[in-house]
């Protein structure tokens, strides 16, 4: 991008780059040109919002319209875009935001968008005197739009048409004259910002020369101040994060970069370029896994902004079992013991154990054909081990070990000896059966000695110290019986319960129950259409977790922070992508996990076999040089040799030290007063996890612009402005504080300021040990 040619001015020959007037004229001309476009798009929306109306009216009156492709699919999509219009024109900046001027191509093939489909141009586009024509201008925007005769107003930015906006460069420019990104709110242009791929080139358009105007799209995204919600990035996408965007659906798309190269903005368009490329695929469904529910909240309005909000489930990592938030944190101790692959042989055999609870029966009694009959403890003991055999889950062994139990009843009555003949013998057994199985004392027996068992039952049984020791002798040492009991002793469950419930759940199942049968609903019918409907209409949130519970398994899974998931994690996201195609992105300089071989051994069995075509994003868009540069000595400490992305921009802003004066909670809040002064968007304070509640009270009373956050919760955030708090006590914290560290210290996109404690040991300049060159 740095390579790019961006102009500030137009090109125009009659341009007198001293007077503003001519180029504000240009400018003025470009901007109309640009609103005429617009104000028609708008109006061929209007018209299609009509129709849509006229059939969706149609459509319910009938009860059903028949197939859906009764409805062609550009059709529905711009039903589609009626649906969202009124919220296009409330909510977002820019329905329309792109352009390309292209040359002409090597054939004259239209692709179904009625856009050329050629890449490179043809022979004889340019002309010896370096002069050219332009053949085609394509506008692009959220969704797709046709004109009457069907030549495209609007190309949706996942089209293939749209690639060379985002792919052309001025190495390998295609087509591509110009790239103009415009911004505009509701129906209003506002400005445009070009950059030309041919700057050599003499180009004209109707005659006049083709005029760059602006900075550049990318810097002006860049430079804008940031809010609590991510922004999507349709109108910056650079070359090498559309590679990742658009790359085939096949297995496994796997894509590492550094902090801030766009991993999770990339994770998010591409569920959107799924959508648009195979619909009918991904009704099964996208399911985005997130470190953090702050993580979720900060990205779930992208997808919305791209056109999509159905087919995708955004879920914490801690609520993705149903019916349980996790907002908890075990110390680092007791989530390395829990996320430990060690575990899953720990809760095998609690599943098993758990069913000898406090006061189960120790012997069975009943009447048969008259008679006392009684198993002892022993019997009852040896019953439990055969039928426990295996590993079928223990929920389903009840209707066997029942069997065994009648069997064993049966032989003790003695009266299979008395009776020879088969067939005699075979309904004496069973009346022999039914009397047995309809005696209340037999039901009761059976519920207390084989109950149905939950996870959470499981979970609190390994609360006592003592079963879990038995439980995992040999396979956790006693300091993690210990941590890992008393943590489960508190009131809630912790981020890493969730993937153990999940894991029982398995290990349990769940016995057949007969269905409740799902009301019809006469909209139904209008497969794919009821999406549409404005009044069927649900929150977000309502629709992620309606999905959630209809689905256990997804079409395609992504996996944002992949290097965070632990072993038991990779087992719960595993057990939801069975069948799915997977994009992981991840970072391995920024995990929080502590033994990442073993993490990365349990990915690779979530991922089975499946091949994987692999990204490295390597521009780090969020923060300045400066910020960057301190960020790269931690994590030389903490992965020495690794690479770092290169910033793209710089701002000649140094990050602040600060010492701590009075005390560290005052010093915390001049500093963060100090930024919220400086920077126009939000200011984040990371400490230590265990200063979260400590540091919400420093800063208490400063606004909602400013957060405080623990280390592990800044996952994937950005700041405008961050104050990172005794880089010394986030290092410590876990074996793997450096690497936490380093996610803390790239959190800013404008200005940082790091407050030294004195566990710091900081020089005279207040830079702290840690970070010194
Ligand atoms: N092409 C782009 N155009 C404009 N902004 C971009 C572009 N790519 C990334 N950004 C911005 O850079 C910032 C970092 O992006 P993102 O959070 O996706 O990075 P990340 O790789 O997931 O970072 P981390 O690993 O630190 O979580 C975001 O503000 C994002 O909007």
């Amino acid at each position: 991008m740095a390579a790019q040619a961006q102009q500030e001015t137009a090109l125009d020959p009659n341009r007198d780059p001293h007077r503003g007037s001519s180029r504000d004229s240009v400018r003025d001309r470009e901007i109309g040109g640009e609103q005429e476009h617009l104000d028609r798009v708008y109006r061929r929306l209007e018209e299609k919002i009509h129709e849509a109306e006229f059939l969706m009216h149609d459509a319910v009156q009938r009860g059903q319209v028949g197939t859906p492709g009764a409805l062609a699919e550009r059709d529905a999509q711009v039903f589609r875009a009626g649906v969202h219009l009124n919220r296009l024109n409330n909510e977002f900046e820019d329905f329309l935001f792109g352009r390309i001027d292209l040359l002409r191509g090597k054939d004259g093939k239209k692709g179904p968008d009625g856009a050329y489909t050629a890449v490179e141009p043809a022979e004889g586009a340019v002309r010896p005197d370096n002069t050219a024509d332009i053949a085609e201008t394509l506008h692009i925007g959220r969704l797709g739009v046709l004109d009457e005769d069907y030549t495209p107003l609007v190309i949706d930015w996942r089209a293939p048409a749209a690639a060379p906006f985002y792919r052309a460069t001025p190495v390998d420019p295609g087509r591509v004259v110009r790239r103009r990104v415009i911004r505009s709110k509701g129906r209003r242009v506002l400005g445009v910002e070009d950059d030309l791929m041919r700057p050599e080139l003499k180009a004209f358009l109707d005659g006049h020369e083709l005029p760059a105007i602006g900075d550049g799209a990318l810097m002006a995204a860049l430079g804008r101040a940031r809010s609590h919600t991510m922004r999507d990035i349709v109108s910056s996408i650079q070359a090498e994060q559309d590679k990742v965007i658009r790359a085939p659906a096949a297995s496994v798309t796997y894509v590492e970069g550094g902090p801030g190269t766009g991993k999770t903005a990339v994770a998010l368009h591409r569920a959107a370029y799924l959508l648009y490329q195979d619909r009918r695929r991904y009704a099964g469904g996208i399911l985005i896994v997130s470190p953090t529910p702050l993580l979720v909240a900060y990205t779930e309005g992208v997808l919305p902004s791209l056109g999509e909000e159905g087919q995708v489930a955004i879920r914490a990592i801690g609520s993705l079992v149903d019916g349980v938030e996790a907002t908890l944190y075990d110390s680092p101790a007791t989530a390395r013991a829990k996320g430990s692959h060690r575990m899953l042989r720990v809760l095998r055999k609690a599943a098993r154990g758990a069913l000898e609870r406090n006061g189960s029966p120790e012997a069975l009694r009943v009447v048969a054909f008259g008679r006392r009959l009684e198993l002892t403890a022993g019997e009852l003991a040896d019953i439990r081990r055969t039928a426990l055999g295996g590993t079928a889950p223990v929920n389903l062994l009840r209707p066997r070990a029942r069997r065994l139990l009648l069997d064993a009843l049966w032989e003790r009555s003695g009266a299979a000896a008395r009776h020879t003949d088969p067939e005699l013998a075979a309904e004496l057994r069973s009346s022999f059966d039914e009397d047995i199985t309809a005696e209340d004392a037999f039901v009761e027996f059976l519920d207390a000695w084989w109950p149905e068992l939950t996870p959470d039952a499981v979970l609190r049984a390994m609360a006592d110290e003592k079963r879990l020791g038995r439980w995992a002798r040999r396979i956790l040492n006693p300091g993690e019986v210990r941590r890992v009991a008393r943590s489960l002793r508190r009131d809630g469950r912790t981020v890493h319960d969730i993937a153990l419930l999940d894991e029982l759940q398995a290990i349990l199942g769940s016995p057949a129950r007969p269905r409740k049968r799902r009301e019809l609903d006469p909209l139904d019918q209008l497969t794919g259409l009821e999406e549409l409907m404005p009044v069927r209409e649900e929150s977000r949130r309502e629709r992620a977790e309606r999905l959630a519970q209809e689905r256990t398994e997804y079409a395609h899974v992504i996996v944002d922070e992949a290097q965070d998931l632990t072993p038991m994690q990779w087992r719960m996201v595993g057990r939801r992508g069975r069948h799915a195609t997977w994009t992981v992105v991840g970072d391995p300089a920024q995990s929080s996990w502590s033994d990442p071989d073993e993490a990365a051994e349990a990915r690779d069995e979530a991922l089975g076999t499946r091949p994987r075509r692999r990204f490295t994003l390597t521009v780090n868009y969020r923060n300045p040089a400066e910020i960057a540069e301190l960020a790269a000595r931690v994590l030389e400490l903490a992965m020495p040799g690794a690479e770092s992305p290169s910033a793209v921009r710089s701002t000649g802003v140094r990050p602040r030290f600060a010492v701590v004066g009075e005390s560290l909670g005052r010093t915390v809040r001049v500093e963060a007063a100090r930024l919220l002064e400086q920077v126009d968007g939000t200011v984040g304070v990371v400490v230590a996890m265990n200063r979260r509640e400590e540091a919400a009270r420093w800063l208490a009373g400063l606004g909602e612009r400013v957060v405080a956050l623990g280390s592990l919760e800044a996952k994937g955030l950005e700041y405008d402005a961050t104050v990172v708090v005794s880089p010394a006590e986030i290092a410590d914290e876990s074996p793997a504080g450096l690497r936490v560290l380093y996610v803390a210290l790239t959190r800013a996109t404008q200005q940082l300021t790091i407050v030294s404690g004195e566990r710091d040991e900081p020089d005279g300049a207040g830079v702290p040990d840690l970070l010194r060159d």
